[in-house]
């Protein structure tokens, strides 16, 4: 009913409990693994489970690009069909603004015979990438990103390498992902050692190499920052993938805004995925804690700071440096955002993000436009201060399509009055 979805959307706040059964939908980061994974085995593959939305479609598009067959026989189900190779795409691989594909991949191109580019959107052309370039480069492989950023042309040779190739994944752990993935098609073993600061969202490495294993990897964890893998080739697998828990914030977060109860389906501890680690964090609403740290919940981060702003107590958001290099600057976004629905919200210290936090600001804040910044999570976490404070307008809903394309229809179907604005 609402598609296409109009230029804004204004939300009409509920005044009741939003109480229901929504499934979120599958999980965008096993997606893009499991697609990639299957792309690399040899036979075929049955996804179930998975996401549909912009960054799936965009990394199946590319697979299929390499002489990959990828069917989607329904609405959550992805056949992959590959050799065990990848083939030399004819032109550029264009990823939008999926980080997780655009990584992944200028990694796992290194093994096709051939130049292959790998690019993005405005917004992807400003996400750094130098760091895995280099890795690719001191494995051998050439490799260029002038800018730092995608595009990225890669001399693959098909083969991955062999030895030790290090790697700084402060800025993102999907570096560290792209090259776990891509190893196995090495002409002998390869660790991937970890330099610099800790990454954040260790989380997604485990969930790399828990995928990596299901398709018949063989990654020995050798120390906290370095794997081991052996040069076996990926195997076809079915695979059932969870559903998205960074999808299931905004759900916990509509909950504990308005004292509902939203079935999922599946309990928070259940997920494998290191956003889940949020849903404890939200049940202690409208207590949260004084300082939270995100480095290990980074996509949550927007979600608990709009759910924030309506805590008793302000809350500080601490371990959260690489927001700056998501989708937008999500540090600024939200404060941004924030400070447009009552002055002095939110502030930025350093990379810290502070929110002031105002119990009665559903009585206290203004109608606002909220500016989304071609980021889908400032748009779904926004949505929830529009189920208390009237007035609410969210500017491009459509961008929810990069990971949550029903995300409104999901919302409208627990009773939410959307108005186009
Ligand atoms: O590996 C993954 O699936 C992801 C890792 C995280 O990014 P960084 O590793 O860039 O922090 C996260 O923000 C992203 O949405 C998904
Ligand atoms: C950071 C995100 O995505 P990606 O890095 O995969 O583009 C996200 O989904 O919040």
């Amino acid at each position: 009913m609402l598609k296409p979805l109009p230029p804004a959307l204004t939300i009409v706040p509920p005044r009741r409990p939003l109480i229901g059964r929504v499934t979120p939908p599958g999980s965008k980061s096993i997606t893009n693994r499991a697609l990639l994974l299957a792309a690399l085995a040899d036979g075929t593959n049955r996804l179930t489970g998975a996401l549909k939305s912009k960054d799936t479609v965009l990394m199946a598009a590319a697979l299929r690009q390499m002489g990959v067959s990828v069917d989607e026989p329904d609405a959550t189900t992805f056949v992959v069909t590959g050799t065990g190779r990848l083939a030399a795409p004819s032109g550029p691989l264009f990823l939008g603004n999926a980080g997780t594909a655009t990584r992944f991949l200028t990694a796992a191109v290194a093994t096709v015979e051939g130049a292959v580019i790998v690019d993005g959107d405005e917004d992807m052309r400003l996400r750094p990438i130098a760091p895995l370039v280099s890795a690719l480069r001191s494995l051998g492989i050439e490799a260029e990103a002038p800018t730092g950023c995608p595009p990225v042309t890669v001399h693959g040779r098909g083969s991955f390498g062999r030895g030790r190739v290090e790697i700084d994944a402060s800025l993102s752990s999907q570096y560290v992902s792209a090259l776990l993935m891509a190893a196995p098609l090495g002409d002998g073993p390869i660790e991937v050692a970890l330099t610099g600061k800790d990454i954040g969202a260790r989380g997604y490495v485990d969930l790399t190499v828990a995928a990596m294993t299901v398709f018949g990897a063989s990654v020995e964890q050798v120390d906290a920052g370095t794997w081991r893998i052996q040069p076996t080739g990926y195997r076809a697998a079915d695979f059932h993938i969870e559903p998205d828990a960074s999808a299931a914030t905004y759900l916990w977060g509509a909950e504990v805004l308005t004292g509902g109860r939203i079935d999922l389906g599946v309990e928070a501890e259940d997920f494998t995925q290191p956003d889940a680690a949020a849903q404890a964090v939200l049940a202690q609403f409208p207590n949260m804690p004084a300082v939270i740290d995100g480095s290990q919940m980074q996509d949550a981060v927007p979600t608990l700071a709009v759910v924030a702003a309506f805590n008793q107590t302000p809350v500080r958001f601490v371990g959260i440096a690489n927001l700056r290099v998501k989708e937008t600057d999500r540090i600024r976004a939200v404060a941004n955002e924030l400070n447009r629905i009552l002055p002095g919200l939110a502030r930025e210290e350093g990379d810290d993000l502070v929110v002031a936090s105002d119990p009665n600001l559903a009585a206290r804040a203004r109608p606002a436009r909220i500016e989304t910044y071609h980021d889908h999570r400032i748009a779904m976490s926004f949505a929830l201060a529009g189920l208390l404070v009237e007035g609410i307008t969210i500017l491009d809903p459509a961008c929810t399509g990069k990971t949550y394309p029903d995300y409104w229809e999901m919302l409208a179907g627990l009773g939410v009055d959307l108005r186009p604005a």
